[in-house]
């Protein structure tokens, strides 16, 4: 509970988190949470982990349409994002993020025990989603990467820009690489223009020190990988010059997962949830078909 008197905490937009969906992460700071309850009984819980430099409301479509189909949805931004608490995209151990999802998660299974849950994650979120599933292996009925960062793309991290990050980050952590052009995350030029104009994203350059935690977060998911039993479903554009789909291709081919599909999209491109209309809606298509036939069969207690 706040001190009696004390002023109450505020969103980085000024709004007391009194007034906002949230919960406070081990470290005291507050995150602004979202959830899309079903109207009747849900099936399931869905977990959506944002990517970097972004935050949950752009997945509002995706949840509205796996929340027509009875499952519960819920999401928060990460620390540094959006309506969250923290230092504007940067963190000090990614470990930090996984962290909190699954404080986001326990909850949420601790309201509904007898629910199975699903993670869906795009880019660094996927990376998050991942490592969440390695922590706890038994826990997830499936898992849904989109565009996930699992490797990096070797023209933006080529062995002397690694050797430069590694060696600025001891020197100038803070120092900016270069942001992200918007163009090249989707094909949809509306979908840009929003991205461009949404403030709660971050706009700024990648700080070396994040850039760094990403390459670590890389590295932890390479030694991962060959352990990976849990279901999953892949979905990457082959034109994306972000995330390197050989990423994508090298999970699917090295994990031991027995329960695993991978979708290529020619010509998409990062954001395929958000890229052209018939890709994002393919995309919404697949996921919620993957999911909803991944819900387990009502127990015989279940159906009475
Ligand atoms: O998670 C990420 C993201 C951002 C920057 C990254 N840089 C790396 C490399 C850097 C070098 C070291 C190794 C890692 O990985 C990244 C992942 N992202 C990008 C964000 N998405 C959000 C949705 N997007 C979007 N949405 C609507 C319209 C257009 N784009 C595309 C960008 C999420």
């Amino acid at each position: 509970m706040p001190e009696p008197g004390a002023a109450p905490r505020r969103s980085p937009q000024g709004v007391p988190y009194s007034d906002l969906p949230h919960i406070v992460n081990a470290d005291g700071l507050h995150l602004f949470c979202r959830y899309w309850e079903p109207t009747g009984q849900p099936r399931a819980l869905v977990f959506i982990a944002h990517g970097a430099g972004e935050h949950c409301g752009p997945y509002d479509e995706m949840a509205q349409r796996l929340k027509e189909l009875s499952l519960l949805v819920f999401a928060h931004d990460h620390v540094g994002h959006g309506q969250s608490e923290g230092d504007r995209m940067n963190i000090k151990d990614f470990q930090i993020y996984i962290r909190d999802s699954l404080q986001h998660i326990d909850l949420m299974k601790s309201r509904h025990p007898d629910l199975p849950v699903f993670i869906v994650g795009h880019s660094m979120g996927g990376a998050i989603s991942i490592l969440t599933a390695c922590e706890r292996p038994g826990d997830f009925v499936g898992v849904v990467l989109i565009a996930p960062l699992v490797q990096m793309n070797p023209e933006s991290a080529t062995p002397f820009k690694v050797f430069m990050a590694k060696l600025l980050n001891h020197m100038l952590p803070s120092l900016t690489m270069g942001s992200i052009e918007s163009k090249w995350l989707s094909r949809d030029k509306r979908q840009v223009e929003a991205y461009d104009a949404d403030e709660l994203n971050y706009h700024g350059g990648m700080r070396v020190s994040f850039g760094m935690q990403l390459m670590a977060a890389v590295e932890r998911m390479q030694r991962e990988i060959p352990s990976i039993s849990w279901p999953f479903l892949l979905l990457h554009g082959d034109a994306d010059k972000l995330c390197d789909i050989r990423g994508s291709r090298m999970m699917y081919d090295n994990s031991l997962s027995t329960d695993k599909k991978i979708k290529i999209y020619e010509g998409g491109y990062h954001a395929l949830h958000h890229d052209l209309p018939e890709v994002a809606e393919s995309v919404l298509k697949e996921l919620t078909t993957w999911i909803t036939e991944h819900i387990p069969a009502a127990t015989s207690q279940e159906a009475q």
